[in-house]
């Protein structure tokens, strides 16, 4: 940084080389026209002023490539800097924070690279366009002034009207600003959202309803680019009369001092370019001073997504070593940030070594009952316990070493086979990946491909997309299991060599499952039933059963949905 601001003082003197070297050439060559000297007595003189101006060009040229170099290298520094601080801070925030709709992918995508983008156009401006600019322009005034302060006056007046102009364009383009960059962000957002949903568009024919939404975006935003275009053009217009009447004036003084004998005619030239430098810079600074409102705009919503320090995961210090796994959620009532209570009074005991299962209708609040003990999100009132302590006290990172969650549909990261699977422990052997690959019941099925393990894991089926997640559980191998419908989207054949795997790994763990498979249900230790985000029913298959009640209800749905009587007839056959 010091290396650049050297630089730029030395680029604000160089830049009064021109006007000081013309006006001595302008009067010398005037006093030697008046003297009646051939061209040999002025060629010293020529050459002298080219050898300067020439040297000054060499000059410049090397100052203007250090000055790009050094700012460029702030620049990249900078930049490397806030993203790596936006995806370390983003990457701590809770669940709510991503599921919030001003944070959708494309929107967070786009804020966040516009925000880098602008802080480094700040710093672009700062130590590349403007500091070496406005140094300039600086010194210039100040010579103007030592050669004549009624010129000097002429050329700061014009200053204030110019910078007033300047103001009255950024006032106006920053609300337009905003709302363009929220149409950005809406149609970035609108167009991934079209690529994830192609396949819905295209089977309801609904190419043309979607277009039309995209077309209403595409016609605001053009009101909008155009609204800003006309209010730029406009002022850049006054702006410039500005300068020019400046230039006039500056002008004819000169030439009425020159003509009253206070100036050399050379002054003339002198200060035409002295005003030169001053205006340059201020010509820019209108460009500068809308840039730096952008910049404003943009990166005031990159630090609002930094410093949402509410949105930071809580933890405590708890380490959680020596775990049982005996969760108690008392009296706890949850509603998610976007409003839906979720869970009301809620009680219910999870034991350590045993499998609880959560059972009840679509929505009954069985998921967020696992998102709470993951600590995703935290109850408004009530209190979770685990081991008896309050489980907010744990250290939240610790306490998910702990615990395993397979999910209905899993995450698949881009990337192959392998790496996915060994997701569940980084450091695992080669044949530790495969082990747990066989328990999933994945590895023979990887060994038919030709890339094996390293087959594009995004390529593969649902049902196998779903094993690499069982497989990065068994690898990860937690005391805590946490399933949520494991095996809703399976085929009957791997559900059943998934159960048996999930059989052998149930055992002495803590084990919270979501299914509808009635055969994983009436193995549970003890089962909660749910509705509406209470707990109804609870007790073993049996005891629960004979209460007919709810989850008599939902068990019968089940079984008549399987047909049973129909599928007993056929396998008595
Ligand atoms: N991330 C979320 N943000 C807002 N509301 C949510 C969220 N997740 C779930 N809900 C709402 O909370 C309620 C309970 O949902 P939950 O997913 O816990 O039900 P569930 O019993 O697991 O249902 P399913 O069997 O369909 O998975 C529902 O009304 C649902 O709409």
């Amino acid at each position: 940084m010091a290396s650049t601001l050297i630089l730029t003082l030395i680029g604000s003197l160089t830049a009064q080389v021109n006007p000081f070297v013309l006006r001595y050439t302008v009067d010398k060559v005037q006093v030697l026209l008046h003297h009646g000297h051939s061209l040999k007595v002025g060629m010293p003189l020529l050459l002298g002023i080219s050898g300067i101006l020439l040297g000054k060009e060499v000059l410049n040229a090397a100052l203007d490539f250090g000055q790009s170099y050094f700012g460029e290298e702030i620049r990249v520094y900078v930049s490397s800097a806030l993203s790596q601080d936006a995806v370390r801070r983003i990457l701590s925030y809770r669940l709510g924070f991503y599921a919030a709709g001003s944070n959708q992918t494309g929107k967070l995508q786009t804020r966040l690279d516009k925000g880098v983008d602008a802080l480094m156009k700040l710093v672009q401006d700062l130590f590349i366009d403007i500091l070496p600019l406005l140094a300039a322009a600086a010194v210039s005034l100040v010579v103007m002034f030592a050669a004549s302060w009624r010129i000097g006056v002429v050329a700061l007046g014009v200053l204030p009207v110019y910078f007033w102009l300047s103001y009255r364009q950024a006032v106006r383009l920053s609300g337009v600003r905003r709302g363009m960059r929220q149409l950005k962000e809406d149609k970035n957002h609108g167009l991934l959202n079209l690529m994830d949903s192609a396949v819905v568009i295209k089977s309801f024919v609904r190419e043309q309803y979607e277009e039309e939404k995209q077309d209403r975006l595409q016609h605001e935003l053009r009101e909008t680019q155009l609204r800003m275009r006309k209010t730029n053009f406009l002022f850049n217009g006054l702006k410039s009369l500005v300068e020019q009447v400046g230039l006039v004036v500056i002008i004819v003084l000169t030439a009425y001092l020159v003509l009253s004998h206070e100036l050399s005619i050379g002054t003339i030239m002198f200060n035409s370019m002295l005003f030169h430098n001053v205006s340059a810079p201020i010509r820019q600074l209108h460009q500068m001073y809308d840039e730096l409102n952008e910049v404003h705009t943009y990166s005031e919503a990159f630090f609002e997504m930094l410093d949402a320090d509410n949105a930071v995961e809580p933890t405590g210090s708890l380490p959680p070593t020596s775990l049982r796994g005996t969760f108690e959620l008392r009296h706890v009532d949850f509603t998610y940030p976007s409003g839906t209570q979720a869970l009301h009074d809620v009680s219910l005991t999870i034991e350590a070594g045993k499998t609880t299962a959560l059972m009840g209708l679509s929505g009954a609040g069985k998921s967020t009952v696992i998102n709470l003990l993951c600590k995703f999100y935290e109850p408004q009132s009530g209190e979770i316990l685990l081991d008896g302590r309050p489980l907010a006290d744990y250290d939240t990172h610790a306490l998910r070493q702990y615990i395993g969650l397979v999910l209905q549909k899993n995450h698949i990261f881009k990337g192959t086979v392998d790496e996915n699977i060994r997701y569940g422990n980084l450091l695992a052997t080669p044949a530790q990946v495969q082990d747990a690959a066989r328990q999933a019941h994945l590895h023979d099925q990887l060994m038919q491909l030709p890339d094996g393990y390293e087959t594009d894991a995004q390529q593969l089926s649902g049902g196998q997309q779903q094993r690499i997640a069982i497989a990065r559980l068994f690898l990860k191998n937690p005391p805590i299991i946490f399933l949520d419908e494991p095996t809703a989207s399976l085929d009957a054949v791997t559900t059943e060599q998934i159960k048996t795997s999930l059989d052998a790994l149930k055992r002495g763990r803590t084990v919270v499952i979501i299914s509808h498979s009635l055969s994983q249900i009436v193995e549970a230790d003890r089962t909660y039933v749910l509705e509406q985000g209470r707990v109804v029913e609870n007790g073993i298959h049996q005891e629960l059963y004979d209460q007919n009640g709810a989850y008599r209800r939902i068990f019968d749905a089940s079984a008549r949905s399987l047909n049973l009587e129909k599928l007993a007839r056929t396998l008595t056959y």
